[in-house]
């Protein structure tokens, strides 16, 4: 065994910065695995961010480090402002399509004085003018199509994709001391530049902060808390769930998470319109009592809620909740995930090396929402490219809108934007499930992640749902007694003649869900517009042996588990690379299951 595995049982403190691991993997005679490698790298490039990539690849290029046919070479100066006292300006990189342009400090374009005399030459008009426009805000010209932390992450992704493809192997170690270097920061270490086969520095590791009993350790801790409690502020103030979102940090010294924005919705991404708007609804006095004919039955589908709003079918049951061109109110019960979040959760620190996590605040029933998994909805395309920058740094939240056919053509990506999910970690016996869920995108192709209470979740307790969810094709339902057979029924491709019906009342007096025939029912899919993109192929009756009856919204690239062969996957997530063999991307999992499956992906 190698890399990282070794890495784990040397024990290395969880305060280790990246050049601490490095040392004490040096110190242990151990080397990291490629892919650790890899992640580091990835790591630090993002921590440096994209412009100071540039510079250290540069200085690479000068020490003779690398070959790089390409540099970076400012074609032209498209805009300025001055923020906080210090001039930016709008560049247009040459050899990179206007997509990548960004905002750069003046400090930035040392050598580009000709191209800024230009500049100014062009845009000196009135005096007064030129002063009030050089005065605008950044958010006042960054228009909503431009997304500057977008084009800086392409470029990070760019680079570190052409970093690892090269012959000589570039360490984290090199990029961290030529930042220092290169951003004229405060050094992270303090020695040579080394070049192969030198000794390696001495680093300038400040011990005082591994003893949380240090003055130093208090105080950088007084930081961190204040920074956090800025932080949750900030996700407190745009979150629109009812709830509220607490932070916490008992562990270690990590502050809040660079580049990442907080959503509450899906964010289309480039090319892609999420329609929301329905057509139709339903026209129901009282959706609870009129299941027959409310919005879920239109759709081929059964009343997934009990009158109290928890859920009552099993996972990969796909749910239709009403819409905003339903007649009925909020209080209906066929509305849940809409109204958002309502139990608060608390954003913090795992003790064991998972990084974040999120815990429950209050105690939670099973079958009640929990939250939903949003984020960028990417192309399957897109999300290709980006996974094996994701799996190279060994995080991942690329949830696969997978569904049937095992044909992926949307991927939600929670990576730079997304809301509490974001830090929901794995685990093999999980206390969350997922379930796709339509409401004003009637889509097949785009369902909603709802997150729902898998068994009752005691406050303090921490939220995991399983990343590889697979098999089980049938859901046990515990409100029959438990040993209840129900058959998990795919959207659109029920017969005709097959709708969805309650039958006999369970011991609670509510109805259980089966499925008989009963005729014909106008389906709200042969209303809607893209009704030729769907595949309404008469199926037959629901046959509950039958993996067509699935939904599968699918793991995606996980396939070299053995679990995964035992049945079709249900709604699930986190992507791989399909041509990634699997021994590169062992991440041992920590969930700490009885049943754990030992890797994480
Ligand atoms: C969706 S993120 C979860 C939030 C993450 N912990 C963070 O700090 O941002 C998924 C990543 O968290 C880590 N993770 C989640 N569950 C884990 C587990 N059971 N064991 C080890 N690492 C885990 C892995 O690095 C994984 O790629």
């Amino acid at each position: 065994m190698s890399g990282i595995i070794e890495i784990f049982e040397s024990s290395i403190p969880c305060l280790s910065t990246i050049i601490e691991l490095q040392e004490a993997v040096q110190r242990e005679a151990l080397a990291f695995s490629a892919e650790t490698n890899k992640y580091l790298l990835y790591h630090t490039l993002k921590q440096v961010g994209a412009s100071a990539a540039q510079r250290i690849v540069q200085k690479l290029v000068e020490q003779g480090e690398i070959e790089w046919d390409e540099d970076w070479e400012v074609e032209q100066i498209l805009d300025c402002v001055v923020e906080n006292g210090v001039d930016h300006y709008f560049i247009k990189w040459k050899g990179w399509s206007h997509k990548h342009n960004t905002w750069e400090p003046k400090e930035n374009l040392g050598n580009c004085s000709a191209l800024l005399d230009e500049f100014h030459a062009k845009n000196s008009g009135d005096a007064e003018q030129v002063r009030l426009w050089r005065k605008r805000k950044f958010s006042e010209i960054v228009d909503d199509e431009e997304d500057p932390l977008e084009a800086k992450r392409k470029r990070v992704d760019k680079i570190f994709k052409k970093l690892t493809s090269l012959k000589n192997k570039i360490t984290p170690i090199q990029l961290v001391r030529l930042s220092s270097a290169t951003t004229g920061k405060k050094p992270l270490y303090k020695g040579l530049i080394s070049g192969k086969g030198k000794k390696i520095p001495k680093f300038l590791i400040n011990y005082k902060l591994l003893n949380p009993k240090s003055k130093a350790y208090k105080e950088k801790k007084k930081e961190i808390l204040a920074a956090l409690k800025d932080w949750e502020r900030e996700l407190n103030s745009i979150n629109t769930d009812p709830a509220p979102i607490d932070i916490e940090n008992n562990v270690d010294l990590e502050g809040p998470p660079e580049n990442f924005v907080y959503l509450n919705d899906y964010k289309p991404g480039e090319g892609i319109e999420i329609p929301d708007d329905p057509l139709v609804g339903c026209e129901c006095e009282d959706c609870y009592s009129n299941k027959k004919s409310c919005c879920p039955s239109q759709c081929g589908a059964v009343f997934a809620y009990y009158k109290h709003k928890r859920v009552r079918v099993p996972r990969g049951t796909p749910i239709y909740e009403c819409n905003k061109r339903c007649e009925c109110g909020p209080d209906c019960p066929n509305r849940v995930v809409q109204q958002g979040r309502k139990f608060r959760v608390c954003i913090f620190r795992t003790a064991n090396g998972r990084g974040w996590g999120v815990k429950a605040m209050q105690n939670i029933k099973q079958g009640s929402f929990v939250m939903e998994y949003v984020g960028e909805v990417i192309t399957n395309e897109e999300a290709e490219r980006r996974g094996k920058s994701y799996d190279a740094s060994g995080r991942t939240y690329l949830f696969d809108l997978d569904y049937n056919d095992g044909d992926c053509p949307f991927t939600v990506d929670a990576a730079w934007y997304g809301n509490v999910s974001h830090f929901v970690n794995h685990s093999c016996d999980p206390n969350l499930e997922v379930f796709g869920v339509w409401i004003n995108t009637l889509d097949p192709r785009l369902p909603r992640i709802a997150l729902f209470a898998r068994r009752d979740i005691e406050k303090g307790e921490e939220l995991t749902f399983d990343y590889m969810m697979t098999g089980a094709t049938y859901a046990q339902s515990p409100e029959a007694g438990g040993d209840v057979e129900v058959p998990v029924l795919q959207p659109m491709l029920i017969d005709k003649e097959d709708t969805v019906s309650e039958t006999s009342d369970n011991q609670h007096g509510e109805s259980e869900v089966s499925v008989s025939d009963s005729g014909d029912m106008p389906s709200l899919i042969e209303q809607c517009e893209n009704v030729e993109e769907v595949d309404v192929k008469l199926k037959g009756k629901v046959d509950p042996e039958s993996e067509s009856n699935l939904v599968s919204i699918d793991v995606g690239r996980a396939k070299d588990f053995k679990e995964k062969e035992a049945g079709p996957p249900v709604l699930t997530k986190m992507k791989k690379s399909p041509r990634a063999p699997i021994d590169e991307y062992k991440i041992m999992c920590q969930c700490g299951a009885k049943n754990c499956r030992k890797y994480l992906f």
